[in-house]
């Protein structure tokens, strides 16, 4: 596993601190407000789980899972949602919470869904953003760390399903998906 990956960019440590910097910042923005963090899977298992306990406020939460990328390294352009939410978004502070933000074709699709559903406001929450990969325009409100053009995996975030538990993340050899 490790030796498929050509760099890791930010370790176990450094990405605990970010995560933790965030959920403090959201705490104090989203306070009396009772959000509802939406977990888009399957990417963002593991900054779900780590953000939400770096908030110490009343909040709910929900899981989405959508997946448009495959085994490919490649957006497929088409976001299929393959579950959805269990609770009505009507009325509430909808917070999104992402891995990575790349193409914006996920996120551009998922706050269009939010808002006809009449949420009272949707905020977007990445770890990563690549802003190189972008086909439309979009912009997170909160971003841990901002990515060069380069495939990554590691921290929830896979090739073809693999790598999702590396606790950094990392460059992935180019060679891993053109072989
Ligand atoms: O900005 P975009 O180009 O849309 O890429 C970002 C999305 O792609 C990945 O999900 P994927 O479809 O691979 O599903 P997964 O989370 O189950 O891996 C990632 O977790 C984001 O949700
Ligand atoms: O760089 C990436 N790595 C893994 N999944 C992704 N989904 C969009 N971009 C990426
Ligand atoms: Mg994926």
């Amino acid at each position: 596993m490790l030796s498929d990956i050509q760099e890791i960019l930010y370790d176990e440590e450094q990405i605990r601190h970010k995560v933790i910097e965030m959920g403090r910042q959201l705490s104090r923005d989203f306070k009396d407000r009772n959000p509802l963090v939406i977990c888009i899977l399957k990417g963002a298992f593991i900054f779900m789980a780590d953000l939400v306990k770096a908030m110490d406020i009343p909040l709910e939460i929900d899981f989405m899972a959508v997946s448009s990328y495959g085994a490919s390294t490649k957006s497929s352009g088409v976001v299929k949602i393959v579950k959805d939410l269990d609770v009505p978004v009507e009325g509430r502070d909808v917070l999104i919470v992402e891995d990575i933000i790349d193409s914006g074709l996920t996120l551009s699709y998922l706050i269009d869904v939010l808002e006809r559903r009449n949420a009272k406001s949707v905020t977007v929450a990445t770890l990563f953003d690549k802003p190189s990969g972008r086909t439309v325009e979009l912009e997170a409100d909160y971003v841990g760390y901002t990515l060069p053009d380069a495939f990554v995996v590691g921290y929830g975030l896979d090739y073809a399903e693999k790598y999702r538990n590396l606790p950094f993340i990392g460059i992935l050899k180019p060679e891993v998906y053109n072989r």
